[in-house]
């Protein structure tokens, strides 16, 4: 885990990261740094609607986006969504990063410049959404998430999150494939969402696009592992840093550092602006 006085290098405990890491302090100005948005700039709490960004992370970043060739986040959230909960009180605000890109959606959403692009919502929602409630009655505490283009059955606040989640993965996988979406599990959460994009994708897509010459992409979450396959698959040097957490540990085995969670991803990112560039430290 992170460490708050530890420079950067210190983080990284592979040679491909230390490459990667290289890289980036060499040549900012080619550097792309990717985000997820829950667990890693903002802490897991029970209810999602309640979620904010960790209050030191939209300055961190701010400080970065000036350093950098783009900061973009990469969430399952609808881009708007996660810039609303990327405002801190009294401080800056995740949409004031300069150059900021949000993927939101798995990549299906784009926000930039205030402007956002997205495909039509996928058919099979109507479905979902008048099906859904029927099979989720039985557990107390579960809570369905309408994000607009896809669908989130919660368990964090159910009596038996685990079980929960358990029991519910067989009639929603039924139920996303009748309705032509696919199931996104992730932190006690099944996501019904539309087919054909995910972080890895999305994440590949933008590092074309911005003909990145490094990256370095932070997560926390299974749907992350797609965007660390990204990074270990784009021919650039890269760091995967995991925001390390007791609820998921596959990513750990994926990464090239690991941190505490949205405090230790804020912290790296200090100490990766300070290495770039000491003067602003
Ligand atoms: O890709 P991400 O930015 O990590 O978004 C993934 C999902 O995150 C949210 O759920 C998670 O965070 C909640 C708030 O801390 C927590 O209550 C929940 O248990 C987590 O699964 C969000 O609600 C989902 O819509 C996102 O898809």
């Amino acid at each position: 885990m992170g460490d708050e006085t530890a420079p950067v290098e210190a983080l990284i405990r592979t040679e491909t990261g230390r490459a990667g890491l290289a890289a980036v302090l060499d040549d900012p100005s080619g550097a792309v740094i990717g985000l997820d948005f829950d667990g890693t700039l903002s802490p897991i709490v029970p209810d999602p609607a309640s979620a904010r960004i960790h209050p030191e992370a939209p300055a961190a970043l701010l400080r970065l986006g000036e350093l950098v060739r783009a900061v973009v986040i990469v969430t399952g959230r609808p881009p708007l969504q996660a810039l609303a909960l990327g405002e801190a009180p009294g401080g800056p605000a995740l949409a004031d990063v300069p150059g900021l890109v949000v993927l939101g959606h798995y990549g299906l959403e784009r926000w930039e410049g205030g402007d956002v692009t997205a495909p039509p919502p996928p058919p099979g929602l109507g479905r979902v959404r008048a099906e859904l409630p029927s099979i989720t009655r039985a557990f107390d505490g579960v809570l369905i998430e309408d994000k607009g283009r896809a669908v989130a059955v919660h368990t964090r606040r159910a009596s038996d999150p685990e079980g929960a989640l358990l029991a519910l993965g067989e009639p929603v996988a039924k139920l996303a494939a009748a309705s032509g979406l696919i199931v996104e599990p992730g932190r006690l959460v099944l996501e019904l969402r539309p087919p054909g994009m995910d972080k890895g994708q999305a994440l590949r897509a933008f590092l074309a696009e911005r003909s990145a010459r490094s990256v370095m992409f932070f997560g926390d979450d299974l749907g992350d592992i797609a965007a660390f396959d990204a990074v270990a698959t784009s021919g650039l040097p890269g760091v995967r840093v995991c925001s390390g957490s007791a609820e998921v540990t596959r990513l750990v085995e994926h990464a090239d550092a690991v941190v505490d969670g949205p405090e230790g991803v804020v912290r790296l990112l200090r100490s990766l602006a300070a290495a770039i560039s000491p003067a602003g430290a």
